[in-house]
């Protein structure tokens, strides 16, 4: 569904200098597929998923969603960001609608759906509040049930839970793979946590420190539904190993350099 070919991306400095964020990255994402990206601060990942995403152009290679070149943003595609982005003036209903507002696509049971949401996300009574009114931690759930309510075939997600307190995290963590086995959707999924990333993905891709390239594509064997008590199993600590020592290995390298 997702096909990412040899793909790089230099972003070019006000000072005249370039960065090679990615260098032929080559991937692919079946539909309905969890896979999580994990590797260094600033090997290029949130760059990834702007891609996928039609926010940036590669450089070099290409990137198709169902067999087309991606040009631009697409309606069947969400995206929830490091940082909440909410709408300050609207409140928590309207924020949460409003993406399907925009693309027209709002009908008589939306609102009672992001109330539902909002309630998964432990949200309800909330509805009417500003994004001033809340913790960084809910307006990042707001803007995560704002992504869900639009049933995207694709999810992008950077980081979404690096602002949630630990509890937060792992009950979102847990409420998300509900809502992907209820509507799958592929979903694409960054994140620093090694444990996070084993946890729900099918797949996960460790990338190289800058210029970010596959280093590896680590299948998680482990039954689904998934919980917290898996952590302790081999198959678990096995794939945990394998790509902390990825990562652990780039690093050193980077250091010995
Ligand atoms: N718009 C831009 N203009 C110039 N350089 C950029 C731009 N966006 C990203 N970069 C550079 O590209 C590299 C990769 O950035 P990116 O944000 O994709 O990394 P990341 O792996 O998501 O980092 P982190 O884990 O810290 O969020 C960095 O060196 C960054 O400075």
């Amino acid at each position: 569904m997702i096909a990412i070919e040899g793909v790089g991306k230099r972003f070019s400095g006000r000072d005249g200098g370039a960065v090679q964020a990615l260098e032929d990255v080559s991937l692919t994402v079946a539909p309905g597929e969890f896979v999580a990206v994990v590797g260094a601060s600033g090997c290029g990942k949130s760059t990834l998923l702007r891609l996928i995403a039609g926010l940036v152009a590669p450089s070099a290679g290409r990137v198709a969603i169902d067999g087309a070149q991606v040009t631009g943003a697409r309606t069947d595609t969400a995206m929830v960001f490091q940082a909440p982005t909410l709408l300050p003036w609207a409140d928590v209903l309207k924020n949460v609608t409003f993406p399907m507002r925009l693309m027209r696509r709002a009908g008589p049971g939306t609102e009672d759906a992001a109330r539902a949401l909002l309630a998964r996300a432990g949200l309800a009574g909330f509805e009417g509040r500003l994004p001033r009114e809340l913790s960084g931690g809910m307006q990042q759930r707001v803007a995560i049930c704002r992504a869900l309510l639009q049933q995207p075939r694709i999810l992008l997600m950077d980081e979404p839970f690096g602002a949630l307190d630990a509890l937060t995290r792992e009950e979102m963590s847990l409420e998300l793979l509900r809502l992907w086995t209820e509507s799958p959707m592929a979903v694409v999924f960054v994140t620093h946590s090694i444990s996070e990333a084993v946890l729900l993905a099918d797949r996960v891709i460790v990338m190289s420190p800058r210029p970010g390239r596959v280093v590896d594509d680590v299948a998680i064997p482990l039954p689904r539904p998934r919980s917290f008590d898996q952590e302790g199993l081999p198959a678990f600590q096995a794939a945990a190993r394998r790509i902390r020592d990825h990562i652990f290995r780039g690093q050193a390298a980077r250091a010995a350099a």
